[in-house]
């Protein structure tokens, strides 16, 4: 059934990478130490899920933040404190790239399998993420060569895409392949992930199951829920 369709669109971070365990690490050490100069309940693995995952950098720390009630102003670019979102969405960078440097990432095998088998058939293929290092990740996974479009949170930044839940990525990455939007299947992980593939009108909105839940999956707008994407090869 998925050779149905004439297009795939592939999360990054927990669809075709185990990055998102790296990102989870990254976030949690930065936001414990957050919390905890500021004596405050300590970060929960609960709160990746409702309100990181998925998601970009800055919207993550902010959406996070109002969450838990605390303002923080934008910041500057570069700022690395604990006083703006930027601070705190830069100090996780900082821990994600030392990991990623040191210790590489390989792909998920089933994911490859799927990979092979699409481009056994010439189906275009693309990642979209919200993560502005998408293009390092997929480097490092030695995956840069399958895909034809690339459209990540470098990309959305400069072209000004507003970033998921919003559909306007995937609906990016369908242009530039040059798909129909109802032809085409998004593959995600992340809860904001399958809401954006759903407001898209994809074709087919898988939602991958690394952590977030099948339900979350389900109720965010997923068609059907995997635990690994292999499982479409039956
Ligand atoms: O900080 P980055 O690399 O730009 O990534 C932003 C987000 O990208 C998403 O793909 C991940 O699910 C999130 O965990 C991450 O926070």
């Amino acid at each position: 059934m998925i050779d149905r369709y004439d297009a795939y669109l592939f999360d990054l971070d927990g669809v075709i990478t185990p990055t998102v365990e790296l990102h989870k690490r990254a976030w949690q050490e930065t936001f414990d130490a957050f919390f905890a100069s500021r004596g405050e309940a300590p970060y929960e693995g609960r709160e990746y899920f409702a309100f990181l995952d998925g998601r970009p950098r800055f919207a993550g720390v902010e959406a996070l933040l109002t969450g838990r009630g605390v303002a923080l102003p934008q910041g500057a670019d570069l700022d690395e404190g604990f006083t703006s979102v930027r601070g705190v969405g830069n100090r996780k960078n900082a821990a994600f790239v030392e990991v990623l440097e040191r210790d590489g990432i390989a792909a998920y095998p089933g994911s490859v399998r799927l990979l092979d088998h699409l481009a056994e058939r010439g189906a275009p293929l693309a990642v979209v993420s919200s993560s502005r290092n998408a293009e390092p990740v997929l480097r490092a996974a030695g995956l840069t060569d399958r895909f034809r479009a690339v459209v990540d949170g470098v990309v959305a930044a400069r072209e000004g895409l507003p970033g998921k839940p919003a559909p306007d990525t995937f609906l990016r990455g369908a242009e530039l392949l040059g798909a129909d939007p109802a032809r085409t299947v998004v593959f995600e992980d992340a809860a904001s992930g399958v809401a954006a593939g759903r407001a898209g009108g994809f074709g087919l909105v898988v939602g991958v199951d690394r952590g977030a839940g099948r339900e979350a999956l389900l109720a965010g707008g997923a068609d059907i829920v995997v635990s690994d994407l292999e499982e479409l090869l039956g």
